[in-house]
């Protein structure tokens, strides 16, 4: 992997952007090295690149393969060592979260919407953060998750170990994922509740119906405990095949984003998070991924798209840890603060 982090160490001296990243259960990482720092807007669906895209879906990026290098290397890591941290947090953060989620409740007790996704940001410090450790560790602890680390002078950099695939497009079969509902490996034994099930049950109902206009042959399959490091979440593969091979940016912009990360019915629980969440979800939430190419492959339309989740972004000594949850009728607040703390953990251990 050195000649991986020697091109890394040798752009960020030149403040040039670039992406590294490992997908669930690969043996290796990839590299796009973007020659110059132009900030390159996603504006044809005939470009080919990796694209970063905000929750708002108002910037989506896109570093160009024709304008970088690429590099694909083996994964070589045979241990790794991580800080123990103390899980920790401030009365103000608890409070905080507490009061939007009792507010997210009554919001869908009014009857105006049935989930809503809330979120908070965590300011992390930093004692010695190593790009190369940090990348490393996540690809060493969460084989399953899709592992980046994004940077660009204009954006910053940011990192991340997602388990939520977006969409993946393969000629012209198409698979997604309904993911939702959170507990720890320790509750592995535990029944999921009725929350969570119907947390879940309202993600798939969506990527289902939002998807009946584009394929054929939609398939599901039951519902099955997933885990995402210490996590443990319902999820349902979805696969189908698109009636027409033109229309995967209309089914990016029917299912981004899912109720997974923001609610149902989806613009209207945009809408409130956006008025009442307190804080700017850039790009958590958003998507990034392979936009019409695969590395190694010249000429290909296939996509590998995933929801940016358990990421944060590096500012100077901190990070930034971005962590949510969905909220229904049944959401008790203190619960779903300690599920985003859970969540925090997967980046903590890794910074
Ligand atoms: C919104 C997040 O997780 C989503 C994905 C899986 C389980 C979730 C949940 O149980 O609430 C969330 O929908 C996050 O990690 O920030």
């Amino acid at each position: 992997m050195t000649e991986l982090f020697s091109k890394l160490y040798s752009q960020l001296e030149q403040n040039l952007p670039f992406v590294i990243y490992s997908k669930p259960n690969d043996h290796v990482s990839n590299g796009l090295f973007q020659q110059n720092d132009t900030l390159h807007e996603l504006e044809s669906e005939n470009s080919s690149g990796f694209v970063f895209a905000s929750f708002y879906n108002d910037v989506n990026y896109i570093i160009p393969i024709a304008e970088s290098e690429l590099i694909s290397v083996e994964n070589t890591i045979k241990e790794v060592q991580y800080n123990e941290f103390e899980q920790s947090f401030t009365q103000e953060a608890k409070t905080d979260f507490e009061n939007l989620v009792s507010l997210f409740v009554k919001e869908i007790r009014s009857g105006s919407c049935s989930k809503i996704v809330a979120s908070r940001c965590e300011k992390f410090e930093l004692k010695d953060f190593d790009v190369e450790k940090s990348f490393k560790r996540m690809v060493y602890l969460y084989p399953t998750a899709f592992k980046y680390c994004f940077f660009h002078p204009e954006i910053g950099m940011w990192l991340g170990a997602t388990p939520e695939q977006l969409l993946k497009v393969n000629n012209n079969e198409i698979s997604t994922v309904a993911l939702a509902g959170t507990k720890t490996i320790n509750e592995l034994e535990k029944e999921w509740g009725e929350k969570e099930k119907i947390e879940q049950q309202l993600v798939t109902n969506f990527i289902s119906e939002s998807l009946e206009p584009f394929v054929d042959k939609l398939t599901l399959s039951e519902p099955y405990t997933y885990q995402a490091g210490k996590l443990l979440h319902i999820k349902t593969d979805i696969k189908a095949i698109l009636k027409d091979n033109n229309h995967k940016d209309k089914v990016v912009q029917v299912l981004h984003p899912t109720p997974a990360v923001c609610g149902f019915p989806k613009d209207y629980a945009r809408d409130f998070i956006i008025k009442n969440e307190g804080y700017a979800r850039d790009f958590y939430a958003g998507f990034l991924g392979e936009w019409n190419f695969k590395i190694n492959e010249k000429h290909t339309t296939d996509t590998d798209l995933f929801v940016n989740l358990r990421c944060c972004k590096i500012e100077d000594q901190v990070a930034k840890i971005f962590i949510g949850c969905g909220i229904t009728e049944d959401s008790n607040p203190e619960l779903e603060f300690i599920e985003t703390v859970n969540k925090s953990e997967t980046i903590k251990k890794i910074l």
